[in-house]
């Protein structure tokens, strides 16, 4: 997965690639020379006394070093450019992945899980890469170019670079075994702790209303500490490998002189010789641990490809269908012909053999208690979910067969759960037709109720809003989420709840408003309240699922015992009220 997700996102740079190559070259070939240059001026010019060979080798020596700093600043550049571009180019796939995701994709990673996915884990692979742009290269040639080198210097210790290589390619291969499953530990422990985090910012009143800080700060702890505990595992892990590596070193260091002594006594092998030949080992050792710096970053950048990958791959369960039917014109007759809904991994459906048809001008009210699939019947309307069986049309077209932005940008929709944008409040109404013009905000806002409250804001139409809407109230960001559907102009409308934190003169006043702006359109209603839903055409009673009935207000208060029940309940038998 690694390899693939490296490749893939590479592909389009092989230029710089190339470059970085060739810098790299450069680089590594003028610090493999230079030993040889210093072994050639301790042996040709200072034994024997020639100061002219000293300088004029000195100076190649000097230049050399010129051309290796450029190369080797050049390289490090390149390197940097290549990560960041890995870095940018994944995190937008992994953000396109999850536009693309529906509500159930989403809710199987859970939303901290895919922010780590995209920051933290395409982070621990970037490094990875900029690791490998700087190592890769140059650590093999170096090993290799030092080797060949440091046998044309001289034969007779070669056998200790071998050793030396060996343990240490050994050792490290071992360490890197046990440290993969603790990286992949670290990732999830991550995970958990955002999750933690996330809950308590998203949940800081209720903690504090129902006193429950110490709770949670305990269990924010034990998610740190878990996290805490498994890096210092796979840390003390990492740190075995430094000594390690010192350790062989210096060890082949000692050999080198020990052995390189007695040889250079008995007059085999030339001081300058033994000196570059130390520096080989130094240099092959050096790149070996170098190696080893990317063996240890390998195994959680792997697993962080891999939970990338999971994201990156994971198929839409609601997906554009190959061919799709793109009417010309959208009326907005919507058909529900025995939908079925069942969310995976649940016992049983959530909806019923849902039976329906809604044609523009008409307004579909849903009512039923918690719990009963009014949202779901909604979401299965805008393809949020795809039914389990029977189907739902669009225009006679299975919503399935339409392209899913075709129908999106039909649907004006108000979710339960009133969410607004961080930005303004004009740049929030206009989220879905970015041409309207001022006007057109003020009369939808008009329309949802809101005028009187945006005209008071500091700046009208350009106050700011805060991330979710959190810096005005929920029957504000209701009415401010009810404008947004207005201005979009749909041709359907699916209103979830959406009059729940008004109160019941505002409700009354926002149906009046809203009733000529949409008389052309489709509405679905899911309500609460009986007088929100009584004028409409038709009323669905929903309970546990199954649509217990179906009519208008009159007719089901005479025929529908449990729709009769709610009302009585709410209206204590006077179903005029509104
Ligand atoms: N994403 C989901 N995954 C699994 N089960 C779900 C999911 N969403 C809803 N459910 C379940 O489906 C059932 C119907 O939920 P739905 O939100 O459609 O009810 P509702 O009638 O709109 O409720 P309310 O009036 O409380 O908003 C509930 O039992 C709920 O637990």
């Amino acid at each position: 997965m690694l390899l693939q997700l490296i490749k893939t996102r590479l592909r389009p740079y092989g230029g710089l690639l190339a470059a970085l190559a060739v810098l790299q070259l450069i680089n590594v070939g003028a610090n493999l020379y230079l030993p040889t240059l210093n072994a050639d001026i301790i042996d040709k010019g200072v034994t024997r006394g020639d100061t002219g060979y000293i300088w004029h080798t000195g100076g190649i020596m000097l230049a050399i070093s010129l051309v290796q700093v450029v190369g080797s600043i050049g390289a490090a550049y390149m390197g940097a450019r290549i990560a960041m571009f890995f870095g940018r180019d994944t995190r937008t796939s992994v953000f396109r992945a999850v536009g693309r995701f529906s509500a159930r994709e989403v809710g199987q990673f859970g939303a901290p899980s895919l922010i780590t996915r995209s920051t933290n884990d395409v982070q621990q692979v970037q490094l990875l890469v900029l690791m490998g742009c700087t190592l890769m290269i140059s650590a093999p040639i170096m090993m290799v170019g030092g080797v060949i080198m440091a046998l044309r210097q001289d034969a007779g210790l070669s056998w200790l670079v071998l050793v030396a290589v060996v343990v240490l390619a050994v050792a490290v291969g071992l360490i890197v075994r046990k440290m993969v499953p603790g990286f992949r530990l670290v990732q999830t422990r991550i995970d958990t702790v955002n999750r933690v985090m996330r809950e308590h910012l998203s949940g800081v009143r209720v903690i504090r209303a129902f006193t429950r800080e110490p709770y949670e700060t305990g269990r924010f702890g034990t998610a740190t500490d878990e996290l805490t505990d498994i890096s210092v595992r796979v840390g003390s892990l990492m740190m075995i490998m430094f000594p390690l590596v010192f350790m062989v070193m210096n060890l082949s260091t000692v050999g080198v002189w020990w052995f390189g002594a007695h040889q250079v006594a008995a007059g085999d092998v030339q001081i300058g010789s033994l000196s570059a030949y130390m520096t080989y080992l130094i240099q092959i050792l050096m790149s070996v641990m170098m190696a080893t710096f990317m063996f240890m970053m390998i195994p959680r950048a792997a697993v962080a490809a891999e939970r990338i990958g999971e994201v990156v791959n994971t198929e839409p369960s609601v997906q554009a269908p190959s061919e799709p039917v793109t009417p010309e014109n959208v009326r907005g007759v919507v058909e529900l012909k025995g939908a079925t809904m069942q969310y995976p991994g649940a016992d049983q459906p959530v909806l019923r053999d849902i039976n329906l048809y809604a044609e523009p001008g008409q307004t579909v009210a849903i009512i039923g208690s918690t719990g009963s699939g009014k949202s779901t019947l909604l979401s299965l309307i805008a393809r949020l979910f795809d039914a389990t069986d029977g189907q739902v049309l669009v225009d006679g077209v299975d919503v399935r067969q339409l392209d899913p932005t075709l129908l999106w940008g039909h649907i004006g929709i108000v979710p339960q759960k009133a969410y607004l944008f961080s930005g303004t409040v004009a740049s929030n109404l206009r989220y879905g037709n970015p041409d309207a013009t001022d006007d057109e905000l003020w009369q939808a806002l008009e329309v949802a109720q809101a005028r009187d409250f945006v005209e008071r804001l500091d700046g009208g139409l350009d106050a700011p809003i805060n991330q979710g809407g959190t810096n005005v109230s929920g029957g504000q960001r209701q009415r401010l989420c009810i404008a947004r559907a207005l201005v979009a102009a749909p041709r359907i409308y699916l209103f979830d709840d959406s009059f729940s934190a008004l109160d019941l003169a505002t409700d009354q006043r926002l149906r009046r408003a809203l009733a000529p702006r949409v008389h052309d359109a489709t509405v679905f209603i899911v309500a609460q309240r009986v007088s929100t839903i009584q004028g409409a055409d038709k009323i669905v009673v929903l309970d546990d699922g199954d649509a217990v009935g179906v009519g208008r207000h009159e007719e089901l208060l005479a025929t529908c015992p449990p729709y009769r029940e709610i009302v009585e309940s709410q209206l204590g038998g006077n179903e005029e009220v509104a």
